[in-house]
């Protein structure tokens, strides 16, 4: 699909790209400064799966627990040391463009957290094009839906999502709890590196496998919801960090920027931080050590709160 019209001059928008610098901005592995791409992506799986082994060898946990009747629809919950069915949890929604990634590699912030008492939930969800944007939106949904039904005295409920995952926890301020029965205790959202209007992904090649028409990216861009809504937080206490790495693309940094800005607008307790010195996947991997400064910032929201 060509690169829609042009915008106003002047402006910075995404419209003014050409359609090569728009792949390039929206490519995240090649914005990595320490590494080649192909290199970035390797390590990034590498450390996934060993974080994964690692929590699974060393922590309590259920795995590949059906939040949901779909084959791809199961979550892992590990827990902390003390077995409490009353700590808060965290979910993580890995990212990957919504077409690759798993949970089977992304307990990154597994130790760190559950060390400090947080039992943290990674999810799985259909990936593209099996998946649709729609039908990730609502597994991520229901799946949070499940956490909260099972564990109904939780000391609050946190969602992490990553890139494409970030994306899926932001739709989560649109979501009309009723039909699921249960309004979970949503208490804080730490989205990093994240999408949040997905229009200009329906003209790089990352769009082949998700099939998006420009109705699809809209109906599913919380930036565009958020400034159409009507809307207040549901709980004014509730905090949304969103987050960038410095070596992130400008057009990511745009994204966060805006966002962080809608969110504020719209009476969200927001707060925005460009993470020093990483780009967009270390700053994932480095929440596997409890020094790491995104990793600080999550545990001390959480543990300040209960
Ligand atoms: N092919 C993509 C891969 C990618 O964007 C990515 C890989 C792992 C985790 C998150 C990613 N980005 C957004 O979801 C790239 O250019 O880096």
């Amino acid at each position: 699909m060509e690169v829609p019209g042009r915008g106003p001059p002047g402006e910075a928008s995404w419209k003014n790209l050409s359609k090569e610098e728009l792949e390039n901005q929206y490519s995240p592995s090649r914005w990595v400064i320490r590494q080649g791409a192909e290199e970035a992506l390797r390590t990034y799986s590498h450390i996934g799966d060993e974080a994964t082994k690692k929590a699974r060898a060393t922590r309590r946990s259920l795995l590949h627990v059906p939040y949901g009747d779909g084959e791809g629809e199961k979550l892992d919950i590990y827990f902390p040391g003390e077995v409490s069915a009353a700590s808060p949890f965290c979910l993580f929604f890995h990212g990957g463009y919504w077409q690759s990634g798993s949970k089977d590699t992304s307990a990154f912030m597994v130790n760190p957290l559950t060390a400090q008492g947080v039992a943290v939930v990674v999810m799985a969800y259909d990936l593209a094009p099996k998946g649709t944007l729609d039908q990730m939106v609502d597994q991520v949904t229901r799946s949070i839906a499940f956490v909260q039904k099972q564990y109904p005295y939780n000391e609050g409920i946190y969602l992490c999502g990553h890139s494409a995952g970030a994306h899926l926890a932001s739709m989560m301020f649109l979501t009309n709890w009723t039909k699921h029965g249960v309004t979970p205790n949503l208490k804080g959202f730490f989205l990093v590196s994240g999408i949040y209007d997905l229009e200009p992904i329906v003209y790089t090649t990352h769009n082949a496998p998700l099939r998006m028409t420009l109705e699809d990216a809209q109906r599913n861009s919380p930036q565009l919801l958020l400034e159409a809504a009507l809307t207040q937080p549901s709980d004014p206490a509730c905090h949304v960090l969103v987050t960038v790495g410095q070596h992130d693309s400008p057009e990511f940094h745009r994204q966060s920027r805006e966002f962080y800005q809608t969110l504020s607008r719209r009476g969200w307790n927001a707060s925005f931080e460009e993470i020093h010195d990483v780009d967009h996947f270390e700053i994932i991997w480095n929440l596997t050590q409890k020094d790491f400064v995104l990793t600080q910032m999550i545990l001390k929201t959480i543990l300040q709160e209960h």
